[in-house]
């Protein structure tokens, strides 16, 4: 395993547990950036600002040091062979490329297997992905692949729609522009009644 303070990219999940974030180093960081882009940071509105960063990053990155397995380990038994959906559960992430916010909104179903979880675990398991340097696909995959693995679901639907800052502030400049990515998984990739059901609940039905 690499050393954790080096700069090459962390690992994921639970192996992230020991790392954690360097406020003193963060706050160097932002000072060097604000005289980097030619800002005085001793000028009086910009003294707090590294410590606020600092803070910001520890906050929306906290997701790296949260396994999201920890929220689906109590469920509960109950016969219910329907789709459970949680949807429009709102989420911002941070666009690994340029570290800007993404954010939207994740929808969530599966097919229980004689257990059910508490439909908040859901929406914890969607912020504790979201918290860490994240692409959108790699997002929607992490959280159908949990809820597979730990809820041992017979099917697991998960729709995340999201726009962009990457591409409204800067660059191309499009801020009507949506991203919408789904994975599939069991009974929701194999049964296409299923998955035209989830979409229709998602997204109504003229859609
Ligand atoms: N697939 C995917 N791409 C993303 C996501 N977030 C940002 N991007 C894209 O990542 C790409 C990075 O492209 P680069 O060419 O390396 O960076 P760039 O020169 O800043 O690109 P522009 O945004 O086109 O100016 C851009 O096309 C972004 O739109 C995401 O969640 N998923
Ligand atoms: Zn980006």
């Amino acid at each position: 395993m690499p050393d954790s303070h080096d700069d090459g990219p962390p690992a994921r999940s639970s192996d992230l547990a020991p790392l954690k974030i360097d406020h003193d180093r963060l706050r160097r960081a932002v000072r060097e950036i604000l005289a980097a882009v030619g800002e005085d940071p001793d000028r009086e509105g910009l003294i707090d600002t590294p410590d606020r960063v600092a803070r910001m990053y520890a906050e929306i990155f906290a997701g790296l040091h949260t396994d999201p397995a920890v929220y689906l380990q109590k469920t509960f038994t109950q016969k219910h062979d329907e789709m459970v959906l949680v949807k429009d559960i709102e989420f911002s992430s941070v666009c690994e490329h340029h570290l800007l916010p993404f954010m939207g909104k994740a929808h969530i179903a599966y097919l229980p297997n004689g257990q059910i979880v508490g439909l908040s675990k859901l929406a914890r398991v969607v912020d504790a992905v979201a918290r860490r340097p994240q692409v959108q696909e790699r997002m929607t995959e992490e959280i159908a692949d949990l809820l597979m693995t730990h809820l041992n679901a017979r099917g697991v639907g998960v729709i995340v729609e999201a726009s962009h800052s990457c591409m409204t502030v800067r660059g191309v400049r499009k801020p009507a522009a949506m991203t919408i990515t789904s994975s599939m998984r069991g009974g929701f990739l194999k049964d296409a009644a299923t998955r035209a059901e989830l979409m229709s609940l998602v997204f109504g039905g003229a859609r």
